[in-house]
């Protein structure tokens, strides 16, 4: 039906994207490649570059310099073209706000000449808002009603903004499949989340931005290793000047100890034999690679990017 057919180059390459608002730089020289089939994930914190870096890529803004393409097309002059092969999950979906959410679905499948597909509405949550107007659901149910189009179709390219954010776990883990039945029939998927688990669950490649620019990129794995482990808990009775020696630095907050090392399981260890030889209870005893949060945090404390 459409012009776009598979070719050996990457689905979306991203290459020294710089957005602009007005004289403040919001993306700063970014770069990436999703091949077919692959799960990409942007990360980052508040107001990081992630939406617009999205809405350059699906050609709802022009980029200030640098290359976006998407199945080799220039999106913001391809839009179009492309829209029969690029699905986006988190805009606005083009469908009128009076039709209701299984008309809309019936509406899809018709215009891609697909049987109907009436489980879908129940695959994305949303059977028991069928007959409700799209104008009136939630965005998080907009999202899915997004999703269950997109899954009916099987673009080759989609932009998933947030689809998680708002769910609750089951949810979460029924989109997770959705996304990887997806990726398995071939979709790139580019994909902005909040949730480390999420990226580390689906993402073949994770990029986290931070002010404008990608800070880290990998996988989650590689990402976490890249920081210290953390072991944390509220010694009781608690003496910081009783601990034993440890490799990793120790902090303490409110009575929480926290430390941060590269050597979790022997730091551990210590921890637990000293705590059984001492008789000390390690309340709320948490021990693991560094969050996302704490990746974050991190983040904020490194200076901003040099030029
Ligand atoms: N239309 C606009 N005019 C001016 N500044 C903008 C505009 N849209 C976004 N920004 C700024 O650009 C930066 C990047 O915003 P963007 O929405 O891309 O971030 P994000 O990573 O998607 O954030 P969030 O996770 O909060 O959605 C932010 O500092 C934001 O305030």
């Amino acid at each position: 039906m459409n012009a776009i057919t598979h070719e050996p180059r990457p689905a979306v390459e991203v290459r020294d994207l710089t957005s602009r608002y007005g004289a403040f730089t919001a993306v700063d020289r970014v770069s990436f490649t999703v091949g077919h089939g692959e799960l990409f994930a942007l990360l980052g914190t508040n107001g990081a570059g992630k939406t617009t870096t999205i809405e350059t890529a699906i050609g709802l803004r022009r980029n200030t310099s640098g290359t976006v393409r998407v199945l080799g097309r220039d999106p913001w002059k391809h839009r179009r073209e492309l829209a029969g092969t690029v699905a986006v999950i988190g805009q606005e979906t083009g469908f009128a706000d009076d039709l209701t959410a299984a008309e809309t679905l019936k509406l899809w499948t018709d215009l891609h000449r697909l049987p109907p597909q009436r489980d879908l509405l129940e695959r994305v949550d949303l059977a028991h808002r069928a007959a409700v107007g799209v104008g009136a659901l939630s965005g998080g149910e907009r999202r899915r009603l997004d999703l269950a189009l997109a899954v009916a179709t099987g673009p080759t390219v989609l932009f998933a903004d947030e689809p998680t954010t708002g769910l609750d776990p089951a949810s979460r883990r029924r989109t997770w499949g959705l996304l990887r039945e997806l990726t398995e029939r071939g979709t790139a998927v580019v994909l902005t989340t909040h949730y480390l688990d999420e990226a580390a669950e689906l993402a073949d490649h994770v990029a986290i931005m931070d002010r404008g620019r990608i800070a880290r990129f990998g996988t989650v794995a590689e990402i976490t290793a890249s920081y210290e482990a953390r072991i944390s808990m509220r010694p009781n009775p608690f003496d910081p000047l009783a601990l034993p020696a440890l490799t990793g630095r120790t902090s303490v907050d409110d009575g929480r100890l926290t430390v941060r090392t590269t050597e979790l399981q022997a730091d551990l260890h210590r921890l637990l034999d000293w705590a059984a030889h001492t008789n000390v209870e390690l309340a709320d005893l948490k021990a693991g690679p560094a969050t996302l949060d704490e990746i974050f945090a991190e983040l904020e404390t490194e200076p901003a990017h040099a030029a």
